[in-house]
């Protein structure tokens, strides 16, 4: 355990020694008290480095061709000299008993790349802890200098508007489509996007691919103009995992984007906010395990629950008792 003493680990992580790395991320994500104060500590000291990576957001629904397009979009940036972490967030890993990204073969080239760095989703049962997980990895990878980190998630419900809320730009992985499968695309998941990519746009399903993507650039245009982008985005591009086209094209629209961003000011609002929204999320978090440690004040919370699930009492009364109980 003192190979884990932040002491040490910090300046190793600032060193960029990975060992060191995938250590503080097992630390993080470990549900000890005792490694919980370490990695409390530790991510107090490296944040003081203010180091910075990009952070990008990838989903895609499973099939559309993430770990390719991984895998080639992260050893092209590599290739530029650049350093890049791949993590993922995977709230169904518990479930499922597998992961994205915890099988090997996935992206085994990246994998051996000494510039890039992958770890897989840990199992860990709720949203909440997967979310803190993640967001403390990443800044475990900026403070080892990493220069992106792109957070893949699964393209089912929540786990996407909790991506939305760590990272600087958010990019939508798409299969072709028809016209019809497109209608089926939540608005709320469009809007999200900074860029929507539509993969496979190769051999026979290249037309197809094209045909989607102006598809999505008109279904974004007809989305409300958000002050933090400049014009002609939201975008919609195609690209080949399997091929490595438009990849470049894709890392210049997502570069534009931050500088404009970083230009005007809204990249580091961006940031601002999400700090002051995690930070507000721990201490909700931090307030309610408090209270579930008395007894007394469990019992009651599982009497007042009881009464408003048998339609005893309205939530809000419910609440209100409790509320009051707590502040008397
Ligand atoms: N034609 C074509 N096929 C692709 C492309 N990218 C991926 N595929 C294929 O699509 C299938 C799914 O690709 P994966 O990379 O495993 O995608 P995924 O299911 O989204 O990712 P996982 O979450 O890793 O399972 C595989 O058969 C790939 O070979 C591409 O650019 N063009």
């Amino acid at each position: 355990m003192t190979k884990q003493s932040p002491a040490d680990l910090a300046p190793r992580i600032l060193a960029s020694d990975r060992r060191a790395l995938a250590r503080a991320i097992t630390l993080v994500e470990s549900g000890r008290a005792e490694h919980r104060a370490q990695a409390v500590e530790l991510l107090d000291t490296l944040a003081g480095e203010g180091r910075q990576a990009l952070r990008i957001g990838l989903s895609g629904t499973p099939g559309v061709g993430k770990s390719t397009f991984i895998e080639a979009f992260g050893m092209m940036l590599t290739a530029k000299g650049l350093k890049v972490a791949v993590l993922a967030v995977d709230p169904s890993s518990a479930r499922s008993g597998g992961s994205i990204l915890g099988d090997k073969t996935r992206m085994e080239r990246l994998s051996r790349d000494p510039n890039a760095f992958i770890r897989p989703s840990p199992s860990q049962a709720h949203l909440g802890g997967v979310a803190r997980r993640t967001r403390e990895a990443v800044s475990l990878c900026e403070a080892a200098g990493f220069d992106v980190v792109l957070i893949e998630t699964v393209g089912v419900g929540q786990s996407e508007t909790l991506v939305a809320e760590m990272v600087d730009l958010f990019v939508l992985l798409m299969a072709p489509a028809g016209g019809d499968e497109l209608q089926g695309v939540k608005r709320g998941i469009m809007e999200m996007a900074d860029l929507i990519l539509v993969n496979k746009a190769d051999g026979d399903l290249k037309p197809a691919a094209m045909r989607t993507v102006s598809d999505y650039a008109g279904a974004l245009r007809l989305l409300r103009k958000r002050p933090q982008d400049p014009e002609g985005f939201p975008k919609a591009l195609p690209v080949s995992a399997m091929e490595a086209n438009g990849l470049e094209k894709a890392w210049d629209e997502m570069t534009a984007l931050a500088e404009w961003r970083r230009a005007n000011g809204h990249f580091d609002q961006r940031r601002a906010e999400q700090a002051r929204h995690w930070f507000e999320a721990e201490v909700r978090e931090g307030l309610l395990a408090r209270l579930r440690q008395d007894p007394e004040i469990r019992a009651k919370m599982r009497e007042l629950g009881d009464a408003v699930a048998s339609g005893e009492s309205a939530a809000s009364a419910a609440a209100a008792e409790m509320l009051e109980q707590l502040g008397g």
